[in-house]
């Protein structure tokens, strides 16, 4: 057995760890040559994850046609990317187990849609949840989800990943698992501008708990089931990035709290805050499924520059006053 992981970022780099925990043969593709030479020679990704021993079994590949040997891939590339990625793989129909959390912005379409494009027959998992990469490759306890609909395959790629820090519930609600981790990252931006402007930790909860009825409301009109919403794909991960400052969804949000410009902020970046491009596609699938979501709304006119977080905050305040339900 082998498997490849795509995507050579902080989250790929984890997820090969666990996986070569398990003493399988683990192949990491990543784009960048020095991130191929660090993992290989010296056992660390030093762009994306600096300072975290890898397990020495990890051997780092710069050309995707190393995988075709490889009998499941976990797809980790920034969801924007995920589609050119996947086109330049060796044709074959082996599991991909998506591990991006976004909605791609030319087509509206949800990341398994978007495989299941590119890969009618093989199987398609998406695996998602509370898991800051830096705490998993540490080997620090982390449960995700791990939706299917073929369940037999579903236990065959858990059982090649779960360890006894990892643990990866399954679920047959593909689509649930994907929503809550792409309208997380939007509302997590959100909560990073309640830090800049030192609003207060009641707003930030009050943040949450909409952002979820946001959440819900989208999950439920694009098919969702609520227990996986409520489940750690959906509330784990939003509580997860809303409330801490390694998020980088969080902290792209607090940098426009406090005056910066989202151009300003993303300028300098070599990683992904997936809320950025996000927030306009999840906007464009809402408004057509008549979802209304102010938070997200908010959102994406601070990051296009046409308010200020001033106005933002001050826009959702005065919404009129409503009753509690989804
Ligand atoms: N970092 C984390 O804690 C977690 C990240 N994720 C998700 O995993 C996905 C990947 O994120 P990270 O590994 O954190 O990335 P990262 O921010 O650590 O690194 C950026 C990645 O983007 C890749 N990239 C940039 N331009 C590209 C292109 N044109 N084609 C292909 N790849 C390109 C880089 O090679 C690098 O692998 C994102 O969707 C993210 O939301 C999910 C769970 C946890
Ligand atoms: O998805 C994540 C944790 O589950 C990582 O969040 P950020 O992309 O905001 O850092």
């Amino acid at each position: 057995m082998k498997l490849g992981v795509i995507g050579g970022g902080a989250w790929g780099t984890a997820l090969a760890q666990v996986a070569a925990a398990k003493g399988q043969e683990t192949l990491l593709w990543a784009r960048e040559p020095d991130v191929v030479a660090s993992v290989n020679a010296a056992h660390e990704n030093r762009l994306y994850l600096p300072g975290i021993p890898l397990n020495p079994a990890i051997r780092a590949t710069g050309d995707l046609a190393d995988t075709a040997d490889c009998d499941a891939l976990l797809i980790v590339t920034p969801a924007q990317h995920m589609r050119t990625v996947i086109a330049d793989l060796p044709p074959r129909d082996v599991p991909l187990v998506l591990c991006a959390k976004g909605i791609e912005d030319k087509t509206g379409l949800f990341l398994h849609d978007v495989a299941r494009t590119m890969q009618p027959r093989g199987a398609i998992a998406v695996l998602s949840g509370p898991t800051f990469a830096h705490e998993v490759a540490a080997g620090l306890p982390t449960a995700v989800t791990l939706a299917i609909e073929d369940q037999a395959m579903g236990e065959r790629l858990r059982d090649r990943l779960a360890g006894p820090a990892f643990r990866p519930y399954l679920s047959s609600d593909v689509a649930g698992a994907e929503i809550g981790g792409a309208v997380k990252n939007v509302l997590a931006i959100a909560c990073g501008v309640v830090e800049g402007k030192r609003l207060g930790q009641n707003a930030r909860a009050a943040l949450i708990s909409r952002g979820f009825a946001e959440m819900t409301r989208f999950g439920l009109a694009k098919g969702a089931r609520v227990e996986t919403l409520a489940g750690l794909s959906g509330l784990g991960d939003l509580v997860l990035t809303c409330s801490s400052i390694s998020s980088r969804n969080f902290s792209l949000g607090k940098g426009l709290g406090e005056g910066k410009s989202a151009a300003e902020l993303m300028a300098d970046r070599r990683t992904v805050a997936e809320g950025a491009f996000t927030a306009p596609v999840l906007l464009r699938v809402a408004k057509a499924a008549n979802v209304d979501m102010p938070i997200a709304a908010a959102v994406c006119a601070l990051l296009a520059g046409d308010c200020t977080a001033d106005e933002a905050v001050e826009r959702l305040l005065a919404r009129p006053l409503r009753s509690e339900g989804v």
